[in-house]
């Protein structure tokens, strides 16, 4: 499996996943310029990445600009036939606005920039992960029908809770819809999360949480099962 992470003009998380998939995670990764536009290098094993940031510096709304970067018609291409597409962060927030996840990421409830650790809880999983957050605009949001419809068909892959694994309304950080922290899309091939995996997958970070998430992208469902932690289903 081969990664492509693309590069915005403001992205400053494109490294950390590099480095977090190339040297803890031993995989191919691919640095690909958002004015890109051929991906034939890539199949629908691969995965392409689109990593945190200020992506035009925010300007308009997180992720509104960088949606019409030239990449991006490739990258829904891409995801139309089958392609794996991740999002992190500014990532989730350029997936919502390309309209590859239902939704919307809003200004924090506080309206201010929170940068810590908080705890989320996979689908179907009992153990809780310790992953950062850093986000301005990280509020999840979408209608009742479409958030019912997620939960239904299990797209809601990932929730803030407390340290124990519940999910509570104290321990969401930013206001987000019933604390929904992570989706993927109904071909679950597309998927976007706020926190930060790949700024928890090393010893020398202080945390390896970030390892059960990336890995579950590697591995596939059942390794994930097994860890009982997470659950997506690339
Ligand atoms: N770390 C990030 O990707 C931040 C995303 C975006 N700039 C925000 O503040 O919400």
């Amino acid at each position: 499996m081969k990664f492509g992470v693309v590069v915005f003009p403001g992205s400053n998380c494109d490294r950390d996943m590099q480095d977090a998939l190339q040297n803890d995670l031993n995989q191919e990764v691919i640095m690909l310029w958002h004015k890109e536009k051929d991906l034939s290098m890539f199949s629908t094993e691969d995965c392409i990445v689109l990593p945190g940031g200020f992506s035009y510096g925010d300007y308009l709304r997180t992720g509104a600009v960088a949606r019409f970067s030239p990449i991006m018609q490739s990258v829904i291409e891409f995801a139309n036939k089958g392609g794996k597409v991740l999002g992190v962060c500014n990532g989730f927030q350029i997936l919502c606005e390309a309209h590859l996840l239902p939704g919307a990421l809003l200004r924090n409830a506080n309206q201010q920039f929170i940068c810590k650790n908080v705890h989320i809880k996979g689908l179907g999983a009992d153990k809780a992960l310790k992953i950062p957050i850093a986000h301005g605009e990280g509020r999840y949001f979408a209608d009742e029908a479409t958030l019912d419809k997620l939960e239904k068909n299990n797209q809601v892959i990932y929730r803030y809770c407390n340290e124990n694994g519940e999910v509570t309304q104290l321990s969401n950080p930013n206001g987000a819809i019933r604390n929904i922290a992570g989706i993927c899309n109904e071909g679950r091939n597309v998927f976007g999360m706020m926190p930060h995996p790949e700024r928890a997958t090393n010893e020398a970070l202080g945390n390896t949480d970030g390892r059960i998430v990336m890995g579950s992208l590697i591995l596939g469902v059942n390794a994930v099962a097994n860890e009982k932690a997470a659950l997506v289903n690339f």
